[in-house]
């Protein structure tokens, strides 16, 4: 069975849609990201510290064979935007996504205990440009506070994105297509 360390409801319905059967679970991380770490970096080790954590906490889950932790950060300019602290800082990142293209980086770790994997997928986002107004009013829906960038495509916010180059599946949080041929991998490695 996998275990699924993430406590995203979004991370849980794609695996439900590509037909995945697994038990969730929370993994509690650091987010903290450290001095002079690269997105690219930050983003990989956060997915590879939730797979383990996931991993560790399932120690006693008889029928665990595989543990999957994913992370999803949007980048404008080398910064990293994780989930919005307050209003202020929603609004100070949908500001700097207004009018422009930015990148959404999701890695994905799926651990076997001895082997991990961990994929990087990078998806380009163009959004209109955003008035104070449309900012506030998208705060007050309350979609944005718990998400990277502080919007959801899948959601109202759908209606800011002009243009996407890449995955949707994983700008939502998991990607579908590079998910499903990792775990295929790593089923593979942990019969042989
Ligand atoms: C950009 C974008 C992000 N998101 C979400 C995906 C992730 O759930 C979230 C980014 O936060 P994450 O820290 O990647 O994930 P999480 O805290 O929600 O879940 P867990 O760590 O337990 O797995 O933002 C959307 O739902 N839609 C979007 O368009």
């Amino acid at each position: 069975m996998l275990i699924l360390a993430s406590q995203s409801p979004r991370r849980a319905e794609l695996l439900s849609q590509i037909g995945v059967p697994f038990t969730a679970l929370s993994a509690d991380i650091d987010e903290s990201i450290l001095p002079n770490e690269t997105p690219e970096h930050y983003v990989q080790r956060l997915a590879q510290q939730k797979a383990q954590a996931g991993w560790r906490a399932s120690a006693d889950t008889a029928k665990r064979r595989l543990v999957l932790g994913a992370d999803t950060v949007v980048v404008i300019n080398e910064q990293v935007m994780g989930k919005p602290k307050d209003f202020d800082d929603a609004r100070a990142m949908l500001n700097l996504l207004s009018g422009q293209q930015h990148q959404v980086l999701t890695a994905v770790t799926v651990t076997s205990g001895q082997r991990f994997e961990t994929i990087l997928v990078k998806t380009d986002v163009t959004f209109c440009a955003l008035s104070p107004s449309q900012i506030e009013a998208y705060w007050q829906t309350g979609e944005p506070k718990d998400k990277a960038g502080s919007y959801a495509i899948q959601g109202i916010g759908g209606k800011f994105v002009t243009h996407i180059k890449g995955s949707y599946s994983a700008v939502v949080g998991l990607p579908l297509y590079e998910t499903n041929q990792l775990l295929s991998r790593m089923s593979q490695a942990h019969e042989c």
